[in-house]
């Protein structure tokens, strides 16, 4: 029997022979890319009329496409590649032959067939589903990025500060987060700031709202389909939003409206850190970093049964509050200066300002909807006026009702000095200018102030004699 290295001497030396028979063409040149040989098909493949002058001649003068030069210079092999010559194109290797020393003394090239249609066809499709692959995996790279980062949060009030501060503390651990807040309070911006600000930032943040997916979906949606489990379009099975953020975050939304049937899963998969996708049998592991937010009354859920008092503490190991727009009115000047600053740019329009009147008004504006609804009326206003900055009249125009019977907002943070006294001086001119039926001069006399100190507090205050 032979030996490995017997069977390894055989193989080298056999083989050149072996390509020169079955190839198309072989061709070897020395280190200066002179051919130092050729196979007898191979001038005559190349339809070349003297096949002894090949010899000694530098390759580029028979074969002008010839890279072997370039195989001897780098050293480097070219396993497959095509060469045209004349109107036919061919499907070459091209490989460095080197000395004991490892120097390379010169190259050989093997012709491998001399059809090339089909491998053209096949290397197009190829590199069109490589293009289809790569421009795909960008955007979905893209689509996994956030958007935000802690500078997106806007607001500088001691309550936004508070929970800018504990996110960034959170966002220095791998702890599960739970962010409880009113609607459009910011609770996604936070957790994409989060994720931004954590040595997490380079994996994906993929978000499930789980209020959005119809309850029949929701396991297959967060653990994924195992092939073969479904028919049709996802008969070769699909991964589910816990693979997706395998290395990341994974950010519920609306935990509060998942069944019980999926919190039992649900605590399962956060305790095991594995689980079983749709009509698998086999545990799948993956490594998430959990962010849940909801703006229903978890606490309460749980004291009434309706949400799993484990699940419950497994997920909020910090608890984040984002704070509604009513008790944070003194970040209303920058929030709306923002959001004017970010309306324009997206919708193209040069930049426009907004009025301390205007602010005034948003800052006496009940917001069920909160931030969410407050860029929304300001979105309004700016497609709905022309003038460079807005004032109070803009947003009266497109501000929803408060309805009459609305609970009065009970304001739970003490406000400043400032914006207490601006109250005060809000209502003195409005029951005044209501005493006078809308006539400033009498109003102001009612006040004790002049006309014009009238006028000017009235803008200031956003104040408006319609609407007073
Ligand atoms: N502090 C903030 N600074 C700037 N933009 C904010 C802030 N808070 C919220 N927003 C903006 O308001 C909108 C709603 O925010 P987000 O979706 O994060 O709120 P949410 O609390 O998750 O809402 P929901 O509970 O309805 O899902 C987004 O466009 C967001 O950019």
């Amino acid at each position: 029997m032979n030996s490995a290295e017997d069977l390894q001497q055989l193989a080298s030396e056999s083989l050149l022979a072996h390509y020169a028979e079955y190839c198309e063409g072989a061709v070897i040149v020395d280190a200066e890319a002179r051919i130092v040989w050729m196979n007898e098909r191979y001038p005559e493949r190349l339809g070349i009329a003297v096949p002894e002058q090949v010899v000694g001649q530098e390759i580029e003068k028979i074969i002008p496409n010839s890279l072997m030069r370039q195989v001897v210079e780098t050293g480097r092999p070219i396993m497959l590649d095509i060469m045209e010559f004349g109107d036919a194109a061919f499907v070459v290797t091209r490989l460095p032959l080197h000395d004991k020393a490892g120097k390379v003394v010169g190259a050989v090239g093997f012709m491998l067939y001399d059809d090339t249609r089909h491998v053209l066809s096949l290397m197009s499709r190829y590199q069109r589903l490589r293009s289809d692959l790569a421009e795909a995996k960008k955007k979905l790279a893209e689509a996994r990025k956030t958007k935000y980062t802690f500078a997106s949060f806007v607001g500088a009030g001691a309550a936004c500060s508070a929970v800018k501060q504990a996110a960034r503390r959170a966002a220095r651990t791998t702890a599960a987060v739970l962010i409880l807040g009113e609607t459009g309070t910011g609770k996604e911006l936070l957790a994409q700031a989060i994720h931004a600000a954590s040595a997490r930032i380079d994996a994906p943040f993929v978000a499930v709202n789980i209020a959005a997916v119809p309850e029949t979906l929701l396991e297959a949606e967060f653990f994924g389909v195992a092939p073969g489990a479904y028919t049709g379009a996802e008969r070769g099975g699909r991964d589910g939003k816990f693979k997706l953020a395998d290395g990341g975050t994974l950010f519920l939304d609306e935990i509060g409206d998942m069944s019980p049937a999926l919190q039992a899963k649900l605590l399962r998969t956060l305790q095991e850190g594995e689980f079983e996708p749709v009509g698998s049998n086999r545990l799948t592991t993956v490594d998430v970093r959990v962010i849940a937010a909801t703006s229903r009354n978890l606490e309460k859920m749980v004291a009434d049964g309706q949400f799993r008092a484990d699940l419950y503490y497994r997920l909020n190991v910090i608890t984040l509050r984002t704070p509604p727009l009513r008790e944070r009115l003194e970040d209303f000047a920058l929030l709306a200066d923002y959001l004017v600053d970010s309306i324009c740019r997206n919708q193209g329009m040069p930049p426009r300002g907004i009025s301390a009147g205007a602010i005034n008004r948003l800052c006496q504006h009940d917001w069920p909807g909160n931030v969410r609804e407050l860029a929304n009326v300001l979105e309004r206003a700016l497609l709905m006026s022309d003038s460079d900055t807005l004032e109070a009249d803009d947003l009266d125009a497109v501000m929803p009702a408060t309805p009459v019977d609305s609970p009065k907002v009970v304001s739970l943070r003490p406000v400043g000095m400032a914006e207490a006294v601006a109250q005060a001086e809000r209502e003195a001119i409005r029951q005044a200018l209501q005493s006078a039926r809308g006539n400033k001069a009498e109003a102001a006399r009612q006040l004790g102030i002049s006309r014009a100190a009238l006028y000017e507090k009235m803008a200031a205050l956003g104040v408006d004699a319609q609407l007073a």
